[in-house]
């Protein structure tokens, strides 16, 4: 029998309410379900019980339960506001039903005497214990009750549980369920068999207590979890199987600048460095591409490995490109390179978008021909007319950055180059296996010594001006400071003009001081004079907006204020904060914050207050939030995982095992697999 929804259908309308799709197909494409053969995978979120009934009298607020009851009697109230009120009991006791949107006919269909199953959460209300909104049915005397748990699904405007709950229940029946998994693989990880693990988690049985329920499903819920993670693992390992069965250049190493650089270098690597740069190097004479993720914590030096890398090319004759995201950063990294590589007797090639088109002819003529071994640059980079002569290895910084196709056009600039990416965003380990399960993971998981760590201290918005007056005195002892501005997420102009209010306040409030400003609106040449002028500490206060999040190295700089800090996210902060404590000076970041503060602003305060090290806030903020920020574009809106957690490592790690087993003994299998469960969705895991 059909639910008579307590709801009327679509009514009554809200204002910029989302439109519904016209038809059901519309519908549930907007679930994600784009056949018959995806229902079966759309899970529920919750359960209701109603395979027993409860005694009104038996009714706990907050539980919710179902009533059998008759209708006492029912009426349109008018105050405190319009609504229908229908007063209803069993033998052991009375209950109202209060419906504040109905339909007229609502009155009808409750008339006294009917006799109904309610099913709602009761509190206790103005005119008693009352069910708001309650779903309710009338029943006929002798009808049986269910022996399955009812399903609650993500649904869409429109479409109804009663529907979805019908339309998956005949997908099940007619879907082919057959496991993917071989038998032994799936013994030898104690995994349920896929059929009625779904079976179970459409329609539990009854169950004692409904906080046992977890418990009941817990197989069921694994093994689907564990299907989707194969999944992603067997598509990833696949597309990285794929790209190293390609040929690639082998770039010998002669050691003869390697060396020459180590010899002159100020410093001697840490143990990460050194680590991370053999695993490269190992990689660099192997004859298919390399596919690796540097990944660094803020300030750990990832710079110096990808010149030993660039320079391994160079020494067989290769060429090496290193793209970043911003003018700001690529020219970092050419003033790093060029300063240590030019004593070499190399010369870097430097290509950016602002370069004069005779200069980026003449650059661009320099790397076709080879001339140029090393190149630096911006999306410059990867335009049309520049080709590379030998290009042996591409890296690319903060790949998170560039669009899908930007990423691709650097490693088409040569048949199958090596390749390196280089991550400043620190990712758990299992985030790490599980999103990057297609390249090798090297890790700088250590600071270079001598560094002081950074003071963090919370300050409220009312006390700005005793960090005027900080300003003031670090620069006095001639250091320099970083204001960045509020992050402005709905309005770019917005953010600019606070930007520039803050700048003008602060030349107002500290004459004595050159303060500069930097924001992403500023031309780049601009741009570039306002960071070397910081740099040689021309400028001693830099007023920025988010622009020198990543990577800006300057290491006088020794007290960092983030205004409105409350804004930013976890690993934006992080990052922020990064910019100073470069130096050997004891530096400070001083967290600005407006009450009142969200839940969740306090905590990421918190972290940020308490933790230094990338990977621990990166742990923390995944398990606040989920994993939406490390992954950026890389899947961007196609949520791959919808019930798997990246948390769980074991089932991870099993994941990955297993994928690795059935790419060598079952592909095909494996094919089904990823069909099943990827849907086409897998095209955003290749990029
Ligand atoms: N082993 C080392 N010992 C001392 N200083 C080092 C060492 N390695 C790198 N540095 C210096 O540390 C600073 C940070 O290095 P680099 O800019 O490469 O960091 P990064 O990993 O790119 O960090 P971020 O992404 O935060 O900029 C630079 O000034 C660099 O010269």
């Amino acid at each position: 029998m059909a639910d008579a929804r307590s709801r009327p259908r679509g009514k009554p309308k809200s204002a910029g309410a989302v439109p519904v799709p016209a038809t059901l197909p519309a519908r549930l494409a907007r679930l994600g379900l784009a056949g018959p053969g995806d229902l079966p995978f759309h899970l529920p979120l919750r359960y209701e019980d109603e395979t027993r009934i409860t005694p009104v009298a038996e009714a706990v607020a907050g539980q919710p339960a179902q009533f059998q009851v008759e209708v006492l009697d029912c009426e349109i109230a008018f105050r405190p506001r319009r609504q229908l009120i229908c007063r209803v009991a069993d033998g052991s006791g009375a209950l109202v039903l209060r419906f504040l949107n109905f339909y007229p006919s609502q009155q009808k269909v409750l008339s006294p005497g009917t006799r109904l199953r309610v099913f709602g959460e009761p509190r206790g209300g103005f005119f008693g214990d009352e069910l708001i909104h309650p779903r309710f049915r009338s029943i006929q005397d002798d009808e049986p009750l269910p022996d399955r748990l009812t399903p609650i699904y993500p649904t869409t405007a429109g479409l109804g549980q009663n529907t979805l709950r019908r339309l998956i229940q005949k997908a099940m029946d007619q879907a082919d369920l057959s496991d993917t998994l071989p038998e032994e693989l799936r013994r030898r990880f104690s995994l349920e068999e896929l059929a009625p693990s779904l079976q179970a988690l459409h329609q539990p049985p009854a169950v004692v207590a409904m906080d046992e329920l977890d418990q009941t499903l817990a197989p069921a819920w694994r093994r689907i979890r564990f299907d989707e993670l194969l999944a992603q693992q067997l598509s990833l390992r696949q597309a990285y199987a794929a790209r190293r069965a390609r040929n690639a250049v082998v770039l010998p190493p002669s050691g003869v600048l390697t060396d020459g650089l180590l010899r002159h270098l100020p410093f001697t690597l840490t143990a990460a460095q050194r680590r991370a740069w053999q695993e490269i190097a190992a990689d660099l004479v192997q004859p298919h591409p390399m596919q690796r993720l540097l990944q660094g914590d803020v300030g750990s030096g990832k710079t110096i490995v990808a010149a030993l890398a660039m320079l391994q090319a160079a020494e067989s004759g290769h060429q090496a490109a290193l793209m970043a995201p911003t003018e700001i950063l690529a020219e970092q990294h050419y003033r790093k390179l060029a300063a240590w590589l030019e004593p070499l007797g190399l010369t870097v090639a430097w290509l950016t978008g602002s370069l004069k088109k005779s200069e980026k002819t003449a650059m661009a003529k320099r790397i076709a021909s080879g001339e140029a071994l090393l190149a630096v640059g911006t999306h410059a980079l990867i335009e049309d007319e520049i080709s590379f002569a030998r290009l042996g290895l591409a890296i690319v910084d903060e790949q998170h950055r560039f669009g899908v196709r930007q990423r691709l056009a650097l490693k088409q600039k040569a048949a199958a180059p090596h390749q390196l990416t280089m991550s400043a965003t620190p990712i758990p380990r299992t985030l790490a296996m599980s999103y990057y399960a297609d390249m090798d993971v090297s890790v700088l998981d250590e600071l270079p010594p001598g560094r002081t760590p950074v003071l963090t201290k919370l300050v409220g918005e009312g006390r700005r001006h005793e960090v005027v007056v900080r300003v003031r005195d670090a620069c006095r002892e001639g250091r320099q400071v970083y204001w960045v501005c509020p992050l402005i997420e709905e309005s770019e102009t917005l953010q600019l003009k606070t930007a520039e209010e803050t700048y003008a306040h602060l030349c107002a409030e500290l004459p004595e001081l050159r303060v500069g400003l930097v924001h992403g609106r500023l031309r780049s040449d601009d741009k570039a004079a306002v960071m070397n002028a910081f740099l040689a500490n021309e400028v001693q206060v830099l007023v920025a907006t988010t622009v020198i999040e990543v990577g800006v190295d300057v290491p006088n700089a020794s007290l960092m204020i983030i205004e409105h800090a409350e804004r930013f996210g976890l690993s934006q902060l992080h990052q922020l904060r990064g910019r100073v404590g470069r130096g050997s000076a004891e530096s400070v970041c001083i967290l600005l914050y407006a009450q009142p503060l969200s839940e969740t602003a306090r905590q990421r305060l918190k972290i940020i207050y308490e933790n230094t090290d990338g990977f621990e806030i990166a742990r923390q903020d995944l398990a606040l939030r989920g994993p939406g920020e490390f992954i950026g574009s890389r899947q961007s809106g196609v949520p791959l995982l919808r019930y798997a957690q990246l948390e769980d490592t074991a089932l991870v790690e099993a994941a990955r095992a297993v994928a690795e087993i059935m790419l060598r003994d079952h592909p095909l299998r494996g094919a089904q697999h990823m069909a099943r469960w990827l849907r086409g969705a897998e095209e955003y895991l290749k990029a």
